[in-house]
């Protein structure tokens, strides 16, 4: 498979230089070092451009238009409930990557690979440039786990409410949301108690405060705790707002932060390069690496979780 690379330009918006190796018709990124963020996704597109012509755009719009039509206070606190009662199946976490084989992230622009190569390619970045936060690898190779909840065995939930960007619902959607004119077809849009700025919340509440909208991100949050992880709080808030990129990205909501958040935040900014740009076809050997991750899920959480 040949990877699109814009070979013009050898920095990227961040400034991080890109490097590049070429055997045949494939190129690699050299990840060794410090991570090199490519300039353009698989698809030769700049990363999160959702305007771009490309054989997704039309059916990420679609994905979003649903979601942003969907996700109501009402049916956020009804799914939380009644996912979060976890009690669907038992299994371990290495079973649950497994699982997510066979899925494909029907919003993402960036990614047309099964969810397991997405993982590793996350958690083995993030491993090359953090050898000793050994938390931070599996925080890279569970913050996705979540996504299990498209599965036959879950009640197969359908794409708009386990994938995508998040935000909170309750208060006005911030127009720095992907696709944002797409509220204006849900109910809580015109609800004078849940569109102004602060809506439900209050200045500073803090993020634990705040009801979500649903999907991944928070169910695999509550899998984690309900489950007694010994995760650090900053794993936990990668996973649970990983997706809210109107925060970790254009800074809106941040009057609803807390001090915790702000610390947790830090993190969450240097996991996001990792998951976003280590996209790519380069292909992760999943026996070689499988031991090592083994040994860091026995450390985090028990053998057997509940689902
Ligand atoms: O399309 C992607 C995908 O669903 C990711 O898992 C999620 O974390 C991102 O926020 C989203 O943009
Ligand atoms: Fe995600
Ligand atoms: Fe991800």
């Amino acid at each position: 498979m040949t990877i699109l690379i814009d070979f013009q330009s050898d920095h990227n918006d961040s400034g991080d230089e890109i490097v590049e190796k070429s055997q045949g018709n494939v190129t690699e990124l050299v990840l060794d070092g410090a991570f090199v963020a490519p300039h353009t996704n698989s698809f030769g597109h700049t990363f999160r451009d959702y305007d771009a012509e490309s054989e997704r755009r039309t059916s990420v719009e679609h994905f979003y238009r649903t979601n942003h039509i969907g996700q109501t206070v009402d049916f956020v606190r009804r799914t939380r409930e009644e996912y979060g009662k976890l009690n669907r199946t038992e299994m371990s976490i290495w079973e649950c990557c497994e699982l997510l084989n066979e899925f494909i992230d029907e919003s993402d622009p960036d990614l047309d690979e099964p969810q397991i190569e997405h993982l590793l390619q996350t958690a083995e970045a993030i491993r090359k440039d953090y050898p000793d936060e050994d938390w931070l690898h599996l925080t890279g190779l569970i913050h996705d786990l979540g996504k299990v909840l498209l599965h036959t065995s879950f009640g197969e939930l359908p794409q708009w409410a386990v994938v995508g960007d998040t935000y909170p619902v309750g208060c006005a959607f911030d127009e720095s949301i992907v696709h944002h004119k797409y509220f204006k077809e849900n109910p809580d849009y015109n609800n004078p108690s849940y569109n102004s700025k602060y809506g439900m919340y209050t200045e500073g509440c803090g993020l634990d405060n705040v009801l979500m909208s649903w999907g991944h991100d928070d169910y695999m949050y509550l899998v984690a705790k309900e489950n007694q992880t010994t995760l650090p709080s900053a794993g936990l808030f990668i996973i649970r707002y990983h997706s809210f990129y109107a925060l970790h990205k254009s800074e809106a909501y941040k009057h609803l932060m807390n001090d915790e958040d702000k610390e947790n935040m830090e993190w969450l900014k240097v996991f996001n390069k990792y998951d976003l740009y280590s996209k790519s076809k380069v292909r992760i050997n999943v026996e070689e690496v499988k031991p090592y991750y083994l040994s860091l899920i026995n450390k985090y959480f028990p053998v057997k979780l509940k689902w």
